[in-house]
């Protein structure tokens, strides 16, 4: 059978490796083992000369872990896949492997605030440049390309903004440069948005998010064309070793089991929830994805459990009305069963300087949802109450 040519669904459960292999064991086997021994001395010598496939020492590689790579390449519709440590492990080793000394990185108008961390460590450190773009038209993205940009790093939708990328005309544009498209499709998943079919070249994923989907693993994959991921391998992901432990792979493995249904139940309840929160008086802006919106034709097949909104007021007020929360957890992340709530100005986007910050579109009156799985009218309930005894409280004294 051949599992490329399954539907997403069903590869979330079977893509890649067959477990026949493995003792027809239906859940994959965690293969937890720091190294594998050798038959003989020669045997190693020839594994590590690569003369001889198999099995060295789990940093290098493990069944487990292979079996998550490979479920993800098909599921991303890529070659080639390989999981970190943490969505910021790969993030780094993507980045480093595609830059030197001097480079410049073009990115979209807004990044993850450790994203935006590591990015001014390059520049401080080895002089790599980086500039953010609207990408809203090929004409200011050909603009903001110099003779040194090394890639496009894109957030999509951007973390925590909301605003969302055509992928197609930034491939094309970025295609007629060669300059490789990285996309962090983290808040989409493969299941609403596959950014290599769009043209575009690897693809980056906290795996802490949706792909575990239950709040109890730190991960990171990434997906690409052969050549480069296997590069990626034998340098940034060996040598750097921010590698994922079997254990937290075969959570993954778990989690991707139900990511279609989970997401499903994420994205019609967000959707509810920002419905809501636009006719609510004391919320100015709500922000999520309009996937019918024309420039998109049709790249997100859903808008996903995350949305943002602007109240009424400032940091002072978005914490009063977080603090009045008794069902949602004030906490950084997203994509779990739990309705989670943050204030990216003072905690995820904090690193940010602040003129940045607001360029990027993070007010501090902005707060930022991630729509569990609990009954969606419980975490509406839950929020209109906040809204009303929080901010309600300050506007009407
Ligand atoms: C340590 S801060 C945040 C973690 C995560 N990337 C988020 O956006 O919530």
């Amino acid at each position: 059978m051949n599992r490329k040519e399954k539907r997403m669904e069903t590869s979330m459960i079977h893509g890649g490796k067959h477990s026949d292999e493995f003792l027809r064991s239906l859940s994959m086997p965690i293969f937890q083992t720091s190294t594998f021994s050798f038959q003989n001395a020669s045997e190693g010598e020839r594994r590590f000369s690569g003369e001889e496939e198999g099995y060295i020492y789990t940093r290098l590689g493990n069944p487990t872990v292979k079996a998550l790579e490979e479920r993800m390449a098909v599921l991303e519709g890529g070659e080639k896949g390989l999981a970190f440590a943490s969505g910021m492990a790969a993030v780094s080793a993507v980045l480093i492997a595609l830059t030197k000394a001097n480079d410049h990185i073009l990115c979209s108008n807004g990044l993850y605030g450790c994203t935006y961390g590591l990015l001014t460590t390059l520049k401080e450190k080895y002089n790599i440049q980086h500039d953010f773009s609207l990408m809203e038209t090929e004409e200011e993205l050909r603009d903001r390309i110099t003779d040194s940009t090394a890639c496009l790093f894109i957030e999509t939708p951007i973390n925590p903004t909301m605003k969302v990328i055509d992928l197609r005309m930034v491939a094309k544009v970025a295609g007629e440069y060669n300059i490789p498209v990285v996309v962090d499709n983290t808040f989409c998943t493969p299941y609403l948005q596959r950014p290599l079919e769009l043209g575009c070249d690897i693809v980056i994923h906290s795996a802490t998010k949706y792909i575990g989907g239950h709040g109890d693993v730190i991960a990171g994959l990434v997906v690409g064309k052969k050549d480069f991921m296997d590069e990626l391998a034998m340098n940034e992901q060996k040598d750097i070793g921010g590698v994922l432990s079997p254990f937290d792979a075969w959570l993954l493995i778990r989690g991707l089991k139900t990511l279609h249904i989970r997401l499903d139940r994420h994205s019609s309840s967000a959707g509810k929830i920002a419905k809501y929160l636009k006719h609510h008086p004391l919320v100015n802006e709500v922000y999520y994805p309009d996937i019918e919106s024309p420039n998109l034709k049709g790249q997100m097949s859903d808008g996903g459990g995350v949305l943002a909104f602007d109240i009424e007021g400032g940091k002072e007020e978005a914490h009063q009305v977080m603090d009045q929360l008794k069902l949602i957890k004030i906490a950084v992340s997203l994509g779990d069963a739990e309705t989670l709530i943050q204030h990216p100005a003072s905690m995820t986007h904090a690193v940010v300087p602040e003129e940045e910050r607001k360029k990027m579109g993070i007010g501090d009156n902005l707060i930022r949802l991630s729509v569990g799985l609990e009954s969606v009218d419980d975490i509406w309930e839950d929020l209109e109450q906040a809204l009303n005894a929080g901010a309600g409280k300050k506007k009407r004294t």
